[in-house]
């Protein structure tokens, strides 16, 4: 079975950027079926506003309430103590209540600070949702947020595996990447991680599996009419316009700080 996780489960585990990939591989199927679980809702727009809850004590949407109220309640819990997991509201979190998992270290400290949830939590209320779901209200907003923190998870999970792969590509050539980090070089960096035929291969997989994991299933051979429970060719567009080029982003942040 592929590994869900890019850091690896035991100290004695290779880092390969081969094991790395797949793990993005496995990725993909979370977060496409976080989308399906959000095409549910139309937008609930309301959920957005600031102060439109009027919540006592309380200044935000209704959304960031939830999403603040869960990495709470996560963060106890110990959620953030893995290096793969990065909160939306890093200020003040709780320490954890629980006795804490010992996750193998592999990355450059450094690299913990690198935290590109503020242009995920954008990308994805601004631009994507809007082309994601149907205008409307039905007012389950507590549900709504929930799918909607589903889809941050996995986006900002996958993203921030940006950090595995970077350190892997520096392991495999120091001395490719060490000349370029020296003097601060972000555009031969980015050159230098950068395969633009595994981006094809992963815009195609994308919009493949929201095709076949968003068709209706059957019990005769009448099909769903070639319906889906989302628009395939958003899956690649996602890809392609935020979620590649982010991860690309944190890998060149990695490899800037990983000889500090
Ligand atoms: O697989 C890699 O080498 C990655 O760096 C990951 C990734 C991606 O985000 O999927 C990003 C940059 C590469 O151009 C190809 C793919």
């Amino acid at each position: 079975m592929a590994n869900v996780n890019c850091n690896p489960n035991s100290a004695s585990d290779t880092l390969t950027l081969d094991g790395i990939r797949d793990s993005l591989i496995r990725q993909e199927d979370s977060i496409v079926f976080s989308l399906i679980e959000r095409a549910r809702f139309p937008l609930n727009g309301k959920m957005y506003l600031h102060n439109h809850a009027s919540i006592p004590g309380f200044s935000g949407s209704l959304v960031e309430f939830i999403v603040r109220e869960t990495e709470d309640v996560q963060a106890k819990a110990g959620r953030y103590e893995n290096p793969e997991e990065n909160p939306f509201f890093p200020e003040n979190l709780p320490r954890p209540l629980v006795h804490p998992h010992k996750y193998p270290k592999v990355l450059h400290p450094s690299g913990a600070s690198i935290n590109m949830n503020k242009a995920i939590w954008d990308f994805y209320f601004k631009e994507f949702l809007p082309l994601l779901v149907s205008d409307g209200d039905d007012g389950n907003y507590a549900a709504t947020a929930a799918s909607d923190l589903a889809c941050l998870q996995a986006l900002s999970r996958r993203i921030h595996c940006g950090k595995y792969v970077a350190e892997v590509k520096f392991r495999d050539a120091p001395n490719e990447y060490e000349g370029p980090i020296r003097s601060q070089e972000r555009d031969t960096l980015m050159e230098l991680l950068t395969f633009k035929a595994v981006e094809e291969q992963v815009k195609k997989r994308v919009e493949k599996k929201a095709m076949v994991f968003g068709q209706e299933v059957t019990l005769n051979n009448t099909s769903g009419g070639g319906k889906h429970k989302i628009d395939p060719s958003l899956a690649s567009l996602l890809y392609d316009k935020w979620v590649m080029p982010l991860t690309k982003e944190v890998e060149v942040e990695y490899l800037l700080r990983r000889l500090e």
